[in-house]
């Protein structure tokens, strides 16, 4: 448990958040990706971030024909990846060392050999050598039913994840790792800040109902109630004529105060860069040192033996 204002990030980096507008056609959506994710590093860009489901179209009729198994370790371990039949993942880890960064690629639909369902929202963290550093399966699956509004219930065809993902990136620090209905648990935050990361990185899609009221709400209140940084990564919102699912958009990057540092318009695709300094962490906790204030004798804490882990023994 962290309970001095020592910043948990190290040293500054910079990150990355890019909106895109990701269709039906997975290899032209890796390409995109894999252009813009060029373009961040260009900008210097230590961590990338990409949206929620970026290979695909989101919604529960397109996971299971967009699904693919991720290498089990013994495959990585032996250099032995296959792009026919890993072509996301190939094409992560390519960008992730053509570009030189640690990349949070979103999130992809995963077809696993686990029961019940058989299928995740999975998002697969790399580092710059290459190497697969975490893997974070959505806890929190998004089941709402707001009559006349929206009505999505990704437990008809996805299994939930079970653990909170922390990973670290040396020689920065650690960060943890969510998918969007993620985000609406606080305790999920909670437990990441006590963990040590410096940044909660979140790809999500929000709706057109409650991403105007509640995206940037709970990025800046995760980030507040945390003092740690708040990193979300969206698509970009289709057009009116396009069918399907209409993602918000807005990524960001909130601080530690709950600032919003750098916004995308909603519609368009783009990049927000924003720089990560230690000692914004340290000068939130020192003058409002709710960290050192919480009332353990009152309330449990949230992360009392939750075991932080990077979700690699997922994949055994
Ligand atoms: N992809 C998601 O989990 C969407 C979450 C969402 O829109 C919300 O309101 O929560």
């Amino acid at each position: 448990m962290s309970t001095t204002t020592k910043s948990p990030l190290s040293r500054p980096v910079k990150i990355a958040c890019i909106q895109l507008l990701s269709g039906k056609d997975k290899p032209k959506n890796l390409l995109l990706a894999r252009e813009k994710v060029l373009e961040a590093a260009q900008n210097k860009a230590d961590i990338v971030v990409l949206p929620e489901c970026f290979n695909s179209p989101y919604g529960c009729e397109w996971f299971d024909q967009y699904a693919e198994p991720i290498p089990p370790n013994s495959e990585r371990e032996a250099g032995v990846v296959d792009e026919q039949k890993y072509p996301s993942f190939f094409a992560m880890r390519k960008m992730a060392i053509d570009a030189k960064v640690y990349l949070v690629a979103g999130s992809i639909p995963e077809r696993s050999k686990s029961p019940p369902k058989y299928l995740y929202n999975t998002s697969l963290t790399f580092n710059p050598q290459g190497s697969l550093i975490g893997v974070h399966r959505k806890i929190h699956l998004f089941d709402i039913d707001i009559p006349g509004k929206i009505k999505f219930t990704e437990s008809d065809v996805l299994s939930p994840g079970h653990t909170p993902t922390v990973i670290n990136l040396p020689p920065y620090g650690s960060i943890g790792v969510q998918i969007c209905y993620d985000i609406r648990f606080p305790e999920l935050s909670a437990i990441y800040a006590r963990k040590g990361a410096f940044a909660v990185v979140a790809p999500g899609a929000f709706n057109l109902t409650t991403g105007p009221l509640h995206w940037e709400l709970l990025a800046r209140g995760r980030a507040t109630d945390n003092q740690v940084y708040v990193a979300m990564c969206s698509p970009a919102r289709s057009a009116d004529d396009v069918e399907g699912y209409k993602a918000w958009g807005e990524s960001m990057v909130v601080d530690p105060m709950g600032k919003v540092l750098g916004k995308a318009d909603g519609g368009k695709e783009g990049v927000v860069y924003a720089e990560l300094k230690p000692e914004a962490i340290e000068n939130t906790r020192a003058g409002i040192p709710v960290t050192m204030q919480r009332r353990w004798d009152v309330y449990p804490d949230v992360s009392a033996g939750v075991e932080r882990g990077d979700g690699l023994d997922l994949l055994e």
